[in-house]
C-alpha cells in the first residue's frame, strides 16, 4: 500500500517540486496539498500550479482525507500550522522550514513526544554527507599549531527570506562543538581587527535564482581547505524529504534527522 502524504506550503517553488515528484512515486499517495486561504492560487489544482497538468487535488486549509506523513516547506507560521496538523492526525512530520524562531522550535520539540518527526535545515544527501566531512575536519584542526580558522559562505537565490541560510547555521553548529568555540559572527564591515581564532563567520549572498550552495573553509597558515556543496536545482531536497516521509510514516515518536533517514 502507497503511504499517503500531505504537503504544506504546496504552491511554494519547493511545494511545487514535492507535488510533482511525490505523485510520480509509485510507492506514495498525495492526498492533500495546503495552502493558507490568502494564497493568491488557493483552490487552484495544485497540479496546474506545479506545471505537470490537472491532479484532482486543490490547494486547500483544510481535508477529510487522513494521511500518514505531511511535509512543511513553508515559513515559520505555515511551520506551525503543519505542527498543528500533524498532531492532530497523528501523522510523522517532515520539518524543512528555516529561519524558525525559538517558540516554534520548542512547539517541534514538543510534538516530538507524540509523533515522529524528521527535521533537518537541509533534505539533500550531499549537504549532509559535507557536515559529517566537516565534523572530521573539526575534529582534526581543533588544536593544529597556528589555528585554523571558519569561515561559512553560502548563495541562495534573491527570494530567500531568511538569513544566514539555516544550512549554514548547522554547519557552524556542528563545527563549533568540535572545535569548542562559542561566537558566531555575521559578515564584518569597519576596523574589527585581528580575527581571533575562536569565532565562526557566516556570509550570506544573495543573487539570481540559486538553488543553494555553501562553501566552509578552513583557513590554516600556509593552507587551506574548502569543502563546497552546490544544488543544480532544488529536487535534492525534495526527494530527500520524500525519503524523509517514507521513513518517518509508522515510526514510534521522537525527532529524527536526515543522518538516521539517510543512514550516515
Ligand atoms: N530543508 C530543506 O532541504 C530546504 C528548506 N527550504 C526552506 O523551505 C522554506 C520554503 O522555501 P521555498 O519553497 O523556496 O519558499 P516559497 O516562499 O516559494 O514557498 C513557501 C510557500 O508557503 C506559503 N505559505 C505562507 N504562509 C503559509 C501558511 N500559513 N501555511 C501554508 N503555506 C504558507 C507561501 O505563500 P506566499 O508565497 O504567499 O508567502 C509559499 O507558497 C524556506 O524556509 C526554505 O529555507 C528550502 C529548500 C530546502
Ligand atoms: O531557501 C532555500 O532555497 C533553501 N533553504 C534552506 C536553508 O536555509 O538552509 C536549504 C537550502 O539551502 C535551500
Amino acid at each position: 500500500m502507497p503511504i499517503t502524504i500531505a504537503i504544506n506550503g504546496a504552491a511554494g517553488r519547493m511545494g511545487q517540486r514535492l507535488v510533482a515528484l511525490g505523485s510520480e512515486d509509485k510507492s506514495l499517495e498525495l492526498v492533500a496539498c495546503f495552502e493558507y486561504s490568502g494564497h493568491p492560487k488557493f483552490g487552484q489544482d495544485a497540479g496546474d500550479v506545479a506545471g505537470i497538468g490537472e491532479l484532482g487535488l486543490h490547494l486547500v486549509d483544510q481535508t477529510d482525507e487522513t494521511y500518514e506523513a505531511i511535509i512543511d516547506f513553508s515559513v515559520p507560521e505555515g511551520a506551525h500550522a503543519a505542527i498543528e496538523r500533524a498532531v492532530q492526525a497523528k501523522a510523522a512530520l517532515v520539518m524543512a522550514t528555516t529561519g524558525l524562531e525559538e517558540q516554534h522550535k520548542a512547539k517541534i520539540r514538543e510534538a516530538a513526544n507524540v509523533i515522529p518527526i524528521v527535521w533537518a535545515p537541509s533534505m539533500s544527501t550531499t549537504v549532509n554527507l559535507t557536515m559529517k566531512l566537516c565534523e572530521i575536519a573539526a575534529d582534526a584542526l581543533k588544536d593544529i599549531q597556528g589555528g585554523a580558522d571558519v569561515e561559512i559562505m553560502e548563495r541562495h537565490h534573491r527570494y530567500k527570506e531568511d538569513s544566514p541560510s539555516g544550512t549554514a547555521l548547522r554547519f557552524g553548529e556542528l563545527i563549533a562543538n568540535k572545535m569548542g568555540i562559542t561566537k558566531h559572527i555575521h559578515g564584518r564591515e569597519g576596523r574589527p581587527g585581528k580575527r581571533p581564532h575562536d569565532e565562526i563567520a557566516y556570509h550570506a549572498i544573495r543573487t539570481g535564482d540559486n538553488p543553494g550552495e555553501h562553501t566552509i573553509i578552513f583557513g590554516l597558515l600556509g593552507e587551506t581547505m574548502e569543502l563546497t556543496v552546490r544544488a543544480s536545482n532544488r529536487d535534492c531536497y525534495a526527494s530527500g524529504a520524500l525519503q524523509a516521509a517514507k521513513f518517518a510514516a509508522g515510526k514510534k515518536p521522537g525527532l529524527y534527522s536526515m543522518n538516521d533517514v539517510l543512514g550516515l
